[in-house]
């Protein structure tokens, strides 16, 4: 058996980003920016007016100074004189500031008679004016790869870049494997289950990027695996979900062998996920999960999430781990790396009891995976332990 680090290099030498492909502004959010976009403008292009007001020279501006009004400029709508001493123009925010003026005065601070207006409160030294090219100037750069934020689609709107490189989704085929298994909403025979992690897993990997698809689940038999890894063929990453372990009905490792997988590795040093393999098949990467619920989930969080970011072309795939406080003591550690189901709050840890890794109900009352290192100690209660928060 490898340790989870070992595994994950093997994993990861197996994939590259994928390609680049051009998407709609409109559409681009929460994909990958696979190419820097440099701005071809200048935000604003124009110094505008941040307030309603008079815009007027600086060195006329003082209390009691009076102007007369020869115009008014509307964002949209340039006043396109130039405007003389002792001369005002009415402004609104957003506005270009006339040439001849440098200095907006807000009309609280005015008192106006016809075209005639008094500076009849304390201007103040802000000019109120957004110079030209303050937001951003030609040749400013979005930065890739990046997780395109909503506020990243503002700015390359105001940029007007509406066609954008973005890296093509992974496209995930998820095989569930077993004859208990049925799909959420169908009736289950006595001695059968409701498939769960699938769903988890497609919701994991669709928050990271991914579009999955959900296979119809294969049968304990050669020829129910050999038809769903045909279905999978044009995916970038088969995941397969049970079947993984050593028992007469685990046939996921024999069957990809016969269809030509190159295996990565078989086994790790992990708990729960200790019967997940990985290699090439065909262009595709496939990863066997192990079928316990937590344990397929923990190996979504531990392996799939990274690979996606990989495929993605994001940088930093691994998350860094966070610490926090024991509240409690804790056994030893048995030779496995344990990610343990724990609930943070605060810096403060708490480990559930039931560590089994069918219990969805303890997974799901988790915000955190507490990480023991194989043979880990005894610990007491005050200690900093790593952990994944989920
Ligand atoms: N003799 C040994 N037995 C087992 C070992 C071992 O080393 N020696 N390892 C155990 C460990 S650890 C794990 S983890 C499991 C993994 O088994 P498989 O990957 O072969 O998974 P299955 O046997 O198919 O299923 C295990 C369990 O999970 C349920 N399951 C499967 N798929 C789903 C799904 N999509 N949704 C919900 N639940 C699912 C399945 O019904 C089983 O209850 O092996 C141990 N055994
Ligand atoms: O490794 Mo198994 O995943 O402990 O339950």
């Amino acid at each position: 058996m490898i340790t989870v680090e070992a595994a994950q290099d093997l994993l990861f030498s197996l994939v590259s980003p994928l390609e680049v492909e051009f998407v709609p502004l409109a559409n681009a959010a929460g994909r990958v920016l696979a190419q820097d976009v440099v701005a071809t403008r200048n935000q604003p292009p124009f110094s505008a007016s941040s307030m309603d007001g008079y815009a007027m020279k600086s060195d006329e501006v003082e209390l009691h100074a009076m102007f007369k009004v020869v115009g008014e400029a509307a964002a949209g709508h340039a006043f396109q004189e130039i405007v003389g001493a002792g001369q005002a123009v009415r402004i609104f925010t957003g506005a270009p500031v006339p040439e001849g003026t440098d200095f907006v005065v807000i009309q609280e601070n005015i008192t106006r008679r016809g075209d005639l207006i008094t500076i009849t409160d304390e201007p103040g030294t802000k000019s109120n004016i957004r110079a030209a090219g303050v937001d951003f100037k030609i040749g400013t750069t979005l930065e890739s790869p990046r997780q395109l934020a909503p506020q990243d689609i503002a700015l390359m709107a105001s940029m007007n870049i509406h066609q954008i490189p973005v890296t093509r989704k992974p496209v995930v085929a998820l095989i569930s494997t077993g004859d208990e298994l049925v799909m959420p909403g169908e009736t289950p025979g006595p001695d059968q289950i409701i498939a769960s992690n699938t769903f988890g897993l497609k919701a994991m990997l669709e928050g990271l990027g991914a579009e999955v698809r959900v296979l119809p689940i294969a049968r304990d038999t050669e020829q129910s695996l050999i038809t769903a890894f045909g279905l999978a063929k044009s995916a970038d990453l088969i995941v397969t979900i049970g079947g993984a372990s050593v028992g007469d009905h685990d046939l996921v490792g024999p069957v990809a062998k016969d269809l030509g997988m190159e295996q990565s590795f078989y086994k790790i040093k992990m708990r729960p996920g200790k019967p997940l393999m990985a290699g090439g098949l065909g262009d595709s990467v496939l990863i066997g999960l192990p079928g316990n619920p937590v344990s397929a989930i923990v190996c979504g969080h531990v392996f799939l999430a990274p690979v996606i970011r990989l495929m993605l072309g994001l940088k930093d795939i691994v998350p860094t781990l966070q610490t926090a406080t024991l509240t409690h003591a804790l056994e030893a550690n048995g030779p496995r790396q344990h990610y343990m189901r724990a609930h943070v709050d605060n810096g403060q840890m708490t480990v559930f009891e039931n560590q089994d890794s069918s219990l969805l109900t303890v997974l799901a009352d988790a915000n955190a995976l507490a990480i023991r290192p194989a043979s880990d100690p005894a610990c007491e209660d005050g200690r900093r332990i790593h952990y994944l928060p989920i």
